[in-house]
């Protein structure tokens, strides 16, 4: 039985704009994202934290409705949809995209034929020469084969091929890993701009204290579960929550 047919059909979307409620997620039998519940409001930027093994990387997964971790019990909503029932690829039509940590550049192909894949079908977002705009070292690279790029630039690439669709919640899964710091504020002033148009964003990231620096709300995961909920000042003003669940 998939996950989508046991899932109960809620009488009433959710008024926020993006919402889990009561989403449990497993590996096989491993319950591992374990009755989770959270909002996210248009136009922010939420951090999603915890330490290692927390669950992070399952949640977003869990959204994107990967087909791993299988969601059992609980609903998800975009904008008044019921994203539990979709499959991954009609929750990347209702405008979820997720970045993976491995970016996933797909090899043999240029900067802009990379672009080019991610708008075959579906509807197109931004165009181009906008992508180009938020990042100008693609537009000097896109002849350049798309793996051939530095780390920072895959990970412009990845953020790239997903405005280039029709984007609605961009899900980020550690973008500044080994990148510079220099590289690492070209990304963070990119996802500004991505805020400042609209879109909304859960960032997952080890370095907590530059997520939450960029951030306006933020989530710890504890063991899978939600432990804390909350402004993103919140956690950077209080050492002891930053001790018991980040370790910063
Ligand atoms: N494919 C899988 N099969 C079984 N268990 C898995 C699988 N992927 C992850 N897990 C387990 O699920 C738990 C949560 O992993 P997840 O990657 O979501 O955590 P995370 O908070 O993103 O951690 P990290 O910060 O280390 O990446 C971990 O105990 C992990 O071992």
């Amino acid at each position: 039985m998939s996950a989508a047919e046991i899932i109960e059909e809620p009488e009433t979307a959710q008024a926020e704009y993006f919402s889990i409620r009561g989403v449990s997620a497993y590996y096989g039998d491993s319950y591992i994202v374990q009755n989770i519940s959270f909002d996210v409001a248009e136009g922010e930027i939420c951090a999603l934290l915890g330490r290692n093994g927390a669950g992070k990387t399952s949640t977003l997964r869990a959204i994107a409705r990967l087909d791993e971790p299988e969601v059992r019990s609980g609903e998800i909503w975009l904008e008044g949809q019921p994203i539990h029932s979709c499959k991954s690829y009609q929750a990347a039509a209702a405008g979820i995209q997720l970045v993976p940590e491995d970016r996933r550049i797909i090899q043999g192909l240029t900067v802009e034929e990379n672009l080019d894949l991610a708008v075959i079908a579906g509807t197109k977002g931004w165009d181009f020469e906008r992508i180009y705009d938020l990042f100008p070292r693609l537009k000097e690279r896109r002849k350049q084969e798309g793996t051939t790029l530095s780390g920072g630039e895959q990970q412009m690439l990845a953020i790239g091929r997903a405005l280039a669709k029709d984007l609605k919640l961009l899900l980020l899964d550690e973008p500044y890993e080994g990148l510079a710091p220099v590289v690492r504020h070209d990304i963070e002033k990119a996802l500004i701009e991505v805020r400042n148009a609209g879109i909304t964003t859960i960032i997952v990231e080890q370095n907590a204290v530059a997520a939450l620096k960029l951030a306006d709300t933020a989530i710890i995961l504890d063991t899978g579960e939600v432990a804390f909920t909350g402004t993103a000042k919140e956690v950077l003003d209080n050492e002891q929550l930053r001790h018991d669940y980040l370790a910063i």
